[in-house]
């Protein structure tokens, strides 16, 4: 298990990105923002903007919708603080690339377990409704659940946020 390890569940606009922004800020060190989207519109430019000024100059951004263990190994450096957002975006980048989804997933481990800065990980929960009618979304559902999972035993801290409010499924509170 690792300490420095935290997954930030929560649906959309949940409030899991402010909450997850908020535990890098009240650590010291450097703060490092990895974002798995990418802007495909004007509506998801928009959105991307207002982020990153609620974000403010405190935080050095890199976009990387598929290399995410790659990334983590460059930045998540002692005395360091990374933020990614999302794993659910990272997993539906890999999908539309037909990447090996158990293959990447296990490097992430990997990667998680072998990094020493603190990371802390945004995702959509996504199980919590009814099965979906398509195929292609019943295996996003399930790799997200099963890599939720094996993130959740990893991580010393889990919590879920709904409205807002974080419930500390594992760990410490904040
Ligand atoms: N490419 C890029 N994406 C960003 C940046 N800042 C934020 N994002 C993306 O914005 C997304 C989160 O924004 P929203 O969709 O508004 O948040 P949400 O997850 O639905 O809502 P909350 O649960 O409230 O956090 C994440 O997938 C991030 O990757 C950035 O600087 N560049």
């Amino acid at each position: 298990m690792s300490t420095d390890l935290t997954l930030v569940l929560g649906g959309a606009r949940s409030g899991k990105s402010r909450h997850a922004e908020s535990l890098i800020a009240a650590a010291p060190g450097p703060r490092v923002y990895i974002a798995t989207a990418q802007i495909w519109d004007e509506e998801m430019a928009d959105r991307v903007a207002r982020h990153q000024q609620d974000r403010g100059p405190g935080w050095t951004t890199v976009e990387e919708p598929l290399d995410l263990p790659g990334t983590l190994r460059r930045h998540a450096v002692p005395g360091t603080n990374v933020l990614v957002d999302c794993l659910t975006l990272w997993l539906s980048n890999l999908m539309m690339a037909d990447a090996d989804i158990p293959a990447r997933s296990a490097q992430l481990l990997e990667t998680l377990a072998a990094v020493e800065g603190r990371v802390v990980l945004v995702s959509n929960e996504v199980g919590l409704g009814i099965v979906p009618d398509n195929a292609l979304a019943r295996r996003f559902r399930d790799h997200a659940g099963r890599l939720h999972q094996d993130v959740a035993a990893l991580a010393g801290r889990v919590v879920f946020v709904a409205a807002g409010l974080p419930m500390v499924l594992k760990g410490e509170r904040p």
